[in-house]
């Protein structure tokens, strides 16, 4: 039985990798971590207990990380450390320094659990999974910003390649600075293989000709919900094409992607994800989908 393999963004989730927030936010101190004054540990721990009821509602299993008190507060956002193919797991490098413990963390998990290491980025290189965006099977976009950078993205093509998969970079905005996170995925969800979420003033220009050119539906992420949630109303994680889990709080978000046919189930989250700059999508590894 195939237990690993999502080159896909929306396919049916079957496993995915998570960190409780409970244990590993516990202390963290919101200045270093660059959290904003809703942060709230114990708050966050409930609130991400939320998406777990959710995530497992959909069927699909939980793989998890240890909840070893290691001070890694970023670490519940398992996305941006590794990402998975159907040849096994890319280990990633972070751009955030202060997360630079985490792709070992991923590395042990997968070995546990007999899932292959296909490669890792090296070096000066650096790419975090936030700004990985499976277009299609065989197409990886590939946010080129502040956490991901050009010697990552060509190693990554160096790793992919041989599989057939080509990997396309783009360029990111500065938008509120280097402090703050703004991945590829902070601009656009995939919904379904024909349908994604966008906040279109950000988008790298040649990455929304791609999707137009391939006849993707754009759905736009209302902009003043956009700009009151940091841009997480636009986080939104598909557990099959058009069922989404999406933050509570913005009606018209919302509404915009059940007018495109989606089911949209969502949960509290202000301390967790509005202050912490990650959604359910960056609190989630896919492990397996299709
Ligand atoms: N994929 C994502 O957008 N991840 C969000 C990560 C948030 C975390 N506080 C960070 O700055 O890395």
């Amino acid at each position: 039985m195939t237990t690993y393999g999502a080159q896909s963004m929306a396919a049916p989730l079957r496993r995915v990798l998570m960190r409780r927030a409970a244990a590993a936010m516990r202390g963290a101190d919101p200045q270093r971590w660059h959290y904003g004054p809703g942060f709230d540990a114990a708050k966050a721990g409930v609130q991400h207990d939320g998406l777990v009821e959710l995530v497992e509602e959909s069927g699909a299993e939980i793989l998890w990380l240890g909840d070893e008190e290691d001070g890694l507060a970023d670490s519940v956002f398992t996305h941006d450390p590794s990402l998975m193919t159907d040849h096994g797991a890319v280990i990633l490098s972070m751009g955030k320094s202060l997360r630079k413990p985490e792709p070992g963390l991923h590395e042990a998990v997968y070995r546990k659990h007999g899932i292959p290491i296909l490669g890792r980025i090296e070096g000066t290189g650096t790419v975090e999974g936030g700004d990985c965006v499976w277009v299609d099977r065989k197409t990886l976009a590939v946010g080129r910003g502040i956490r991901t950078n050009q010697a990552g993205i060509e190693q990554l093509a160096n790793l992919l390649g041989p599989h057939g998969i080509s990997v396309h970079g783009f360029d990111l905005p500065l938008w509120q600075g280097a402090e703050a996170c703004l991945h590829l995925m902070s601009v656009i969800s995939p919904l379904a293989d024909d349908l994604a979420l966008v906040y279109a003033p950000l988008l790298p220009v040649a990455f929304w000709q791609m999707l137009k050119a391939r006849g993707i539906q754009l759905v736009e992420g209302d902009a003043e919900e956009f700009a009151a949630s940091y841009g997480l109303n636009l986080n939104v994680l598909p557990t099959a094409p058009r069922e989404v889990i999406a933050v509570a709080g913005f009606p018209k978000t919302k509404a915009a992607m059940e007018a495109a046919g989606c089911t949209v189930k969502t949960f509290e989250a202000d301390a967790l994800c509005i202050a912490c700059e990650g959604g359910p999508t960056c609190l989630t590894r896919p492990v397996l989908r299709w």
